[in-house]
């Protein structure tokens, strides 16, 4: 066979939090973890027999603390790293409740569309980012 990333595909929920002032929620990723050092939407992966949207509202409690109250699809994006295969399936998150912290230690931030921008994600996000800033300019 020939090198295949395809065939260990990694399928990950992850939510783009916007709160009343339309800031977006982000959190760096662990040094140590892949893509690590780089800023990230919170999210994980997706568990086997679990919808998208259990286990965005899985991770979103485990990393955040947050109560997941309603999300809509955004984008999907596949992304072929070298060494890692990923389907991000990337959800609005409209509604939830608690206050979020970095429940595994991560430092997170609030950020407008515009500042986006200037954080470095990795590289699966450009679409993703575009896509959030277009969508909230249009008043999603
Ligand atoms: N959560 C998240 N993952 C992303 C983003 N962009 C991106 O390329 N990824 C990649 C990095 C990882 O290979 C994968 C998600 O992994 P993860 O580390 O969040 O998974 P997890 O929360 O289940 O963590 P773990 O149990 O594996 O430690 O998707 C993003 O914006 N958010
Ligand atoms: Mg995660």
């Amino acid at each position: 066979m020939t090198a295949n990333t395809s065939a260990k595909l990694v399928h990950v929920a992850v939510g783009v939090i916007v709160d009343s002032q339309q800031n977006i929620l982000i959190a760096l990723r662990p040094e140590d973890s892949h893509q690590g050092g780089l800023w990230e939407f919170p999210g994980g992966k997706v568990e086997k027999g679990e919808t998208v949207e259990a286990a965005l509202s899985r991770e979103l409690n485990e990393e955040l603390g947050l109560t997941l109250i309603s999300c809509r699809p955004l984008i999907e994006i596949r992304h072929d790293y070298p060494d890692k295969s990923v389907l991000l399936d990337v959800w609005w998150v409209d509604d939830f409740t608690g206050q979020p912290e970095g429940k595994e230690g991560q430092p997170i931030q609030w950020v407008s569309a515009s500042e986006l921008s200037g954080y470095t994600f990795p590289a699966a996000n450009t679409p993703i980012i575009h896509a959030v800033q277009v969508g909230l300019e249009a008043g999603r």
